[in-house]
């Protein structure tokens, strides 16, 4: 007796069933924090990068890092996204989402975006067709843009359009778009896969200030629904978004508080802002 080609399907040895596959896990904040960053060290060659450095951020929440040059601040969005692995210390998502225990590919899949400074978007494709493409890498199949869209997928491609200002410009290609364009179109590119936790680093750097003041009101935006950490030197830009600013500083948390506090906080005076003085 021949299969029917039904079953054959089902017993394909290269594929996995969605029933099959492990239920995503949910981000558990119901202790309102969503990244736990404990006594995290790191060395290279004998240079502490982290420096038992310790990080709460609440859910929803929109925080700045700030810190000189060299003070940790890509190393440890390095660790949060399993880039690096520290010498020591824990990073949980939630509370029970330990990420010292998955790969960057995975961590991205759990809910955590990032974005580094400089735009990659890609330049020959429109403005929507970037979105798709990042919405169908982002899903794990291989990218194309042959194959078709859920309608809730292009509702949420949309719907991203009109979060980053750029519902105009969706057909055009993206290179002909401004710098501050490409970044918005960039930031477009992870909230179509709707990540708990978004890391920005410095997203106004190169940007004229309407464009910063669009970037604030972006980023502020998506506070609440998501969670935002944002590394950026561009203090009045931190000023103008920031509720919580932490302060790093030879791998260490050094303060941590409302713009006003830090700056007036003898530690910082000293060793950081105090040098610009
Ligand atoms: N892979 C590496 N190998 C050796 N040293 C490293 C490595 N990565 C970072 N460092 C060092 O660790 C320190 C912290 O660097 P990091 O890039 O995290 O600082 P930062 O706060 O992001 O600075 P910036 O504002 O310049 O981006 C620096 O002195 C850097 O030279």
């Amino acid at each position: 007796m021949t299969a029917h080609p039904h079953s054959l399907e089902l017993f394909r040895r290269d594929r996995v069933w969605p029933f099959l596959m492990p239920p995503e896990p949910r981000v558990d904040v119901s202790h309102q924090v969503i990244l736990y960053v404990e006594g995290l060290n790191l060395s290279f060659d004998g240079f502490k990068a982290l420096n038992d450095l310790n990080l709460y951020v609440n859910d929803g929440e929109l925080r700045c890092l700030i810190g000189a040059n060299g003070a940790g601040k890509t190393t440890l969005m390095d660790v949060i996204t399993g880039k690096t692995t520290p010498d020591s210390g824990t990073v949980h998502f939630g509370q029970s989402i330990d990420l010292l225990h998955h790969d960057e590919a995975r961590i991205a899949q759990l809910g955590i975006g990032r974005k580094f400074q400089k735009p990659t978007v890609f330049e020959a494709q429109t403005v929507a067709d970037n979105l798709e493409l990042a919405l169908k890498t982002n899903k794990g199949i291989l990218p194309t843009l042959f194959s078709q869209l859920s309608s809730e997928q292009e509702d949420r491609i949309h719907s991203v359009l009109h979060t980053i200002g750029l519902v105009q410009q969706k057909r055009l290609l993206a290179g002909n778009l401004s710098h501050g364009q490409k970044q918005w179109l960039e930031i477009g590119m992870l909230l179509v896969s709707e990540p708990r936790l978004l890391l920005i680093d410095e997203p106004v750097a190169g940007m004229t200030p309407e464009e910063t003041e669009r970037t604030a009101e972006l980023l502020t935006s998506l506070a609440g629904k998501h969670t935002v950490i944002v590394v950026e030197h561009d203090m009045e830009f931190v000023r103008s978004i920031a509720r919580t600013v932490s302060v790093l500083h030879q791998g260490s948390v050094l303060a941590e508080g409302t713009m006003d506090q830090v700056q007036n906080h003898p530690d910082v005076i000293e060793v950081y802002l105090g040098e610009d003085a």
